[in-house]
């Protein structure tokens, strides 16, 4: 079956996204997609929706179903708005139907959009986690993994275990790949696997590296950053309101409001074409194929955006 295919990124967290009438195996397309190209972190399919503009589906590079992605979301949300000839729009994700709206560009000629990121629980057992008979795990040490570690559990609703450390647990990453790779791996914690991020404050803001659930490292994981800065909040470590994330892919805004238990979170950053493609799916993996690929001139205007910025991040890219 041939396809046309873009080629996205939000934070240089890449995927393909496509327009999709449902009826397919998402899973095995994006394996292979995976490995046909190296540089994808998963899929992104839109589909029809009854409840709003467009439903997205993601599909993760070990071919698991994630129930959100917040760099897609920006992604998917461009596509729509485009489509539709709208600047606001309603998308449909596993657990919540999301406001995604276009911003002014962070930068000329790049496309920015705004998303809800949405629902919010500390509930071990919606991530699910079981640890010690507790229900909730928030801004506390691992014993078996650190003492030094601050950790806190949170989905969004994807499942995030976030932890705070200092400038040399951020420049080495053996350390975070060893513990997010046993906890994606056969353990007694996470039973679905889980999204693990180390956390450093920085100059203007923080910064994330993400090993995601499903993939590995990534440039950037968009509900890592964005539960990342809720927690900053949360600990003190960042004032309510935008905290400005950079991470190996970028920079983008997370808005944090709380007022008792009601968080809202907003993720604000580039949603970049990088090609279309023409792709010839076959069930037979060895017979797929990209057919043809027509590159996007916007890279261009990201990787100046990203030489402008990396002066405050460089230290741990
Ligand atoms: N690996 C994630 C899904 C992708 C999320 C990430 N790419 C984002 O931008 O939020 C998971 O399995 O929960």
């Amino acid at each position: 079956m041939e396809m046309t295919l873009i080629k996205v990124h939000g934070s240089m967290n890449t995927f393909y996204m496509f327009e999709s009438d449902g009826r397919a195996d998402f899973a095995q397309l994006a394996i292979q997609l995976a490995a046909l190209d190296k540089d994808i972190d998963g899929i992104l399919v839109i589909l029809p929706s009854v409840i709003a503009h467009a439903k997205m589906r993601v599909f993760n590079n070990d071919g698991s179903e994630a129930s959100m992605c917040g760099n897609g979301l920006r992604c998917v949300a461009r596509y729509v708005c485009e489509r539709d000839k709208v600047k606001e729009a309603v998308i449909e994700t596993m657990r919540a139907s999301l406001r995604v709206k276009k911003e002014e560009t962070l930068n000329e000629g790049i496309e920015t959009y705004a998303v809800e990121i949405s629902p919010v629980s500390f509930s071990l057992s919606r991530l699910p986690l079981s640890y010690d008979g507790n229900s909730e795990w928030i801004h506390k040490p691992l014993s078996f993994v650190s003492e030094k570690i601050p950790f806190s559990a949170v989905a969004v609703p994807n499942p995030h275990l976030i932890g705070i450390v200092s400038a040399d647990l951020q420049k080495d990453t053996s350390h975070q790949q060893k513990w997010a790779q046993y906890f994606n791996g056969n353990n007694e914690y996470f039973s679905d696997g889980v999204n693990v991020s180390y956390v450093t404050p920085m100059e203007g803001g923080i910064f994330v590296r993400t090993y995601e659930r499903g993939v590995g490292f990534t440039n950037a994981c968009g509900t890592a950053m964005t539960a990342s800065a809720l927690i900053s909040c949360m600990t003190g470590l960042m004032p309510y309101g935008d905290v400005f994330v950079y991470n190996p892919g970028g920079m983008v805004k997370c808005t944090v409001r709380r007022q008792g238990d009601n968080i809202r979170l907003q993720l604000t950053g580039n949603a970049t074409y990088l090609s279309i493609n023409e792709f010839e799916w076959s069930v037979k993996a060895a017979d797929s194929k990209i057919l043809s690929v027509e590159r996007l001139e916007e890279q261009t205007r990201y990787e100046e955006f990203i030489e402008q910025i990396s002066s405050a991040s460089k230290q741990f890219v």
